[in-house]
């Protein structure tokens, strides 16, 4: 895809999500690499439901402005994933409910805050690391991730919400609602008996793609 096809990508499934109740008011962020080697990213304050192509931001790997309206204050946790891990084509944040409610929950597993108990979950996220909480735009947000990166698909900022990878933007999106609706579950399942995936079927899933 050239450009101006992936800018309309990105404005046609933000709105998607934004219709489909993933995000709400000006919360969350999104950004894809560009075939030139640059980022494209939404502007700041701006909402998935209006989003308009020729506005968006692009920023190179360093994190300078080059064009568009002034960038994402969460930029710079978004270069460092893509510094760290090659394969990371496009990045999705997230403030949905079910991801959001439990990054807030006491005692979550730091290195994995969903127990698989679906396949999809396992072939399309895997782990879900926890970074503790530090505010919306922290420079401390990229440098934990910068060590996570790379070795897992999707993380959760402590009392914030989801980070979510993809191969490119339409997978990104896809990993995204597959663990919203895992958390979802999640909350559907407290307190009911729960057969989780036992390792052998964890393991027999990872590596065979989707
Ligand atoms: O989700 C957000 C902060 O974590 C939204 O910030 P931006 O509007 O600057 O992208
Ligand atoms: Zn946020």
């Amino acid at each position: 895809m050239n450009e101006a096809e992936l800018r309309q990508q990105m404005v046609d499934l933000a709105r998607s999500m934004f219709n489909r109740g993933y995000a709400t008011g000006g919360a969350g962020n999104l950004s894809l690499r560009l075939p030139n080697g640059h980022f494209l990213a939404t502007p700041t304050g701006s909402s998935f439901g209006r989003l308009v192509a020729e506005e968006l931001s692009v920023v190179d790997k360093e994190g300078n402005h080059l064009s568009g309206k002034r960038p994402s204050k969460e930029v710079a946790f978004h270069l460092a994933i893509y510094d760290k891990d090659p394969n990371c084509n496009a990045i999705v944040h997230l403030h949905s409910t079910y991801l959001t409610a439990l990054s807030c929950l006491e005692n979550l597993d730091p290195k994995n805050a969903i127990k698989a108990f679906t396949p999809y979950y396992v072939m399309r996220v895997g782990e879900l690391p926890v970074v503790p909480y530090y505010r919306p735009g922290s420079s401390n947000i990229a440098e934990d991730l910068a060590k996570l990166a790379g070795k897992y698909r999707a993380f959760l900022l402590a009392n914030h919400g989801p980070i979510i990878t993809g191969s490119d933007f339409l997978d990104a999106v896809d990993n995204a609602e597959e663990l919203e609706e895992t958390a979802k579950l999640f909350f559907l399942l407290a307190n009911k008996p729960t057969r989780y995936l036992t390792d052998e079927e964890v393991t027999d899933l990872k590596g065979r793609g989707k």
